[in-house]
């Protein structure tokens, strides 16, 4: 069985688009021709004239919520989602119910994922049992199990000492630890960004230190411990300074970014609408041009969505009192594509490296490039035709995301993983 994607537009070495046929056979990119070449004969022959093929897209941060709890989420809803989103690997979070703390769970998320049969899922696995910062959980056998790295997502780890053990540990396994990077005593209580929205409306606010705190702090015992030290979903200035000098000094840290922290800010929130809530929530406009600054000189390594997906009643509480979290999949790389890249602002092959070359990179992944001999995991772009968000057209159980009715372009119409189809927008 082979497949030939002819007429496609790929990105070169030099950053410019060059029009190829890309031949895919037993799973894998065989062969890269000119397209002046014949294509020659196949199982199936794809016509990709004036469309934009990319290595498949890579996410390091999503929610999936199984096991525990389906009605947000399953892993087949999500790998869905993030098929139809252009993604083909997605590592998830391990705060679900119970947990991902154990080998059984880790074991029980790869074989949710072999059954849906869609994309690559990737399990992280917890740094403490339960996610409650208070015992280690067994690195060594969740390693074994399959777990990819580790971290407590969802919360920060408070206690530096426990956070310093996992370091070592980690290290010794040549493991990386990733962190959801907050201090709970600086945000007890609060559901929005310190600054204009919740003065504004009155609330208590989350302040950039809160998240900086933990980065400046892990940096330390990243050089201490030499482990690789991944920080998530960077919304700060002072953490993309931190990072940054961190990195000039050699120390082993990475780090990433979401849309929306790229894309919104504070003064974006129409009101108080829990489709704007997540954590960290949006920061102020000069945060903002931080993390794209960031990211455009490599401090932030990789774009991720942290898809985290809520049910309507759970979202329909008001900003108070609903979960944290926005999905991610099926809007991230329109929006990136039509801000940033159609507008002029950065150079196409910058935006789909930072979301497939990059995450493979630093996580040391095969795939993410389309090479001759690497897994045929490719997504079709097409960069013409402008579509609105449709919350109501999401392959994800979840529905909240403040970008709905955003008209865009870039939109993901075929997807494989490993050569197989895992997304058809035309049926
Ligand atoms: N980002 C969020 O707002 N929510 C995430 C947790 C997390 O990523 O910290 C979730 O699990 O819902
Ligand atoms: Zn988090
Ligand atoms: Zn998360």
């Amino acid at each position: 069985m082979n497949v030939i994607i002819k007429n496609a537009s790929v990105i070169n070495k030099d950053g410019n688009l060059e029009r190829k046929h890309i031949v895919l056979q037993d799973g894998v990119i065989s062969a890269v021709l000119d397209g002046n070449q014949e294509a020659g004969e196949a199982t199936e022959i794809i016509d990709a004239k004036g469309k934009l093929l990319i290595p498949g897209l890579i996410d390091m941060h999503v929610h999936l919520r199984e096991p525990g709890f389906e009605h947000k989420e399953t892993v087949e809803t999500g790998s869905r989602s993030a098929a139809k989103g252009g993604f083909t690997t997605i590592a998830c979070m391990p705060n679900t119910r119970p947990v991902t703390d154990t080998p059984e769970i880790v074991q029980f998320v790869k074989d949710k994922a072999r059954e849906a049969g869609l994309v690559k899922v990737l399990p992280y696995a917890a740094i403490t049992k339960n996610e409650l910062g208070r015992e280690l959980t067994d690195f060594a056998a969740l390693k074994e199990a399959g777990a990819i790295g580790f971290t407590d997502d969802g919360v920060g780890v408070q206690n530096a000492q426990m956070m310093k053990d996992a370091m070592y540990i980690a290290a010794a396994l040549d493991m990386p630890v990733i962190a959801h990077c907050e201090d709970n005593s600086l945000v007890e209580g609060a559901c929005v960004n310190e600054g204009k929205f919740a003065t504004r409306h009155g609330l208590k606010g989350i302040p950039n230190e809160s998240e900086a705190i933990h980065v400046g702090r892990d940096i330390l015992l990243a050089e201490a411990t030499g482990v690789h030290y991944h920080v998530c979903h960077v919304s700060t200035e002072q953490s993309v300074r931190l990072i940054r000098q961190a990195k000039e000094i050699g120390i082993k840290v990475t780090a990433e970014v979401c849309p929306h922290h790229l894309l919104l800010s504070e003064e974006d929130i129409p009101g108080m609408d829990a489709n704007w809530k997540m954590n960290p929530p949006l920061r102020s406009r000069r945060d903002v041009e931080a993390c794209i600054e960031g990211l455009l000189d490599g401090t932030l390594d990789m774009i991720v969505t942290d898809h985290a997906p809520h049910s309507e009643e759970e979202k329909a509480k008001g900003m108070q009192l609903a979960p944290f979290g926005i999905v991610g999949f099926e809007t991230a790389f329109p929006l990136l594509y039509t801000a940033f890249v159609e507008s002029g602002k950065w150079d196409l092959s910058l935006l789909v490296q930072r979301m497939t070359a990059d995450p493979a990179r630093v996580f040391r992944l095969n795939t993410g490039v389309l090479d001759i001999g690497a897994p045929a995991d490719l997504t079709l772009i097409d960069l013409e035709q402008e579509l609105e968000v449709d919350p109501g057209t999401f392959a994800s159980k979840g529905r909240n995301t403040p970008f709905a009715g955003w008209k865009l372009k870039g939109w993901p119409v075929m997807t494989w993983v490993e050569g197989k189809e895992v997304w058809n927008a035309n049926h």
